[in-house]
């Protein structure tokens, strides 16, 4: 039988999209989370000394997308077909373009900086981001509420993760997207992942 360990911070960051694909397939893993002050004796045990790493029939895995990618394909979560594939992963990667947009504002320290980042994110970028996704989901999602197909895929997963983030910093994000909120919904409706979201940690980010 197959053995999954996944190591990571005690945070969702960049291993909970990996934490939900193993909810959604109900799949059992070892959901390792390291905490700060004893990770510096884990970290010349991970190859790239970073996590997250999958440890996949005692292999050791790298790259947190890559992770995601590889349990997707495992799962059947990752598209139907080759180009259901290339769809879900041009979902992803459209999803990692908002992360990355997002991320220097959630890690900034200063709370005045903070602030006017986030206006600015808000007010010039958002919505471009928010636009591009929903033109996807309409395009590739044969009119239903999932990004590819009519079944849950790792892009759902992938941009319900990243927008709590998102929500987390404004809670009307949202709310001239109906299409997306409701994407988000069906996730959380999904019995399995519904299961996960009452039972996982609550944690900062
Ligand atoms: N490109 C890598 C980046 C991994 C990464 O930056 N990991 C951070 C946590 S999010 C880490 O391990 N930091 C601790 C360290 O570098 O010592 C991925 O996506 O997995």
């Amino acid at each position: 039988m197959a053995s999954y360990k996944l190591y990571y911070f005690n945070v969702r960051g960049r291993a909970e999209v990996s934490r939900l694909l193993f909810a959604a397939a109900g799949q059992r893993f070892e959901d390792i989370r390291i905490e700060q002050s004893t990770w510096p004796a884990y970290k010349s045990q991970m190859p790239l000394g970073q996590m997250p790493v999958l440890e996949f029939n005692g292999t050791q895995l790298v790259q947190s997308i890559t992770i995601a990618r590889f349990l997707a394909r495992q799962f059947r979560l990752g598209g139907k077909d080759g180009f259901e594939l290339a769809k879900v992963e041009a979902v992803v990667d459209t999803v990692s373009d908002l992360v990355s947009a997002i991320t220097p504002i959630r890690r900034e320290q200063d709370e005045r900086k903070k602030h006017d980042m986030l206006q600015k994110f808000l007010s010039e970028q958002l919505s471009k981001h928010l636009q591009d996704l929903e033109i996807l989901g309409r395009l590739y999602g044969q009119g239903g509420p999932y990004f590819v197909g009519n079944s849950l895929t790792l892009a759902d997963l992938a941009f319900y993760d990243a927008g709590q983030s998102l929500l987390e910093m404004d809670r009307t994000a949202l709310n001239n997207h109906p299409w997306l909120k409701q994407n988000r919904s069906e996730v959380e409706r999904h019995p399995r992942i519904a299961e996960y979201l009452r039972n996982r940690p609550i944690t900062a980010f």
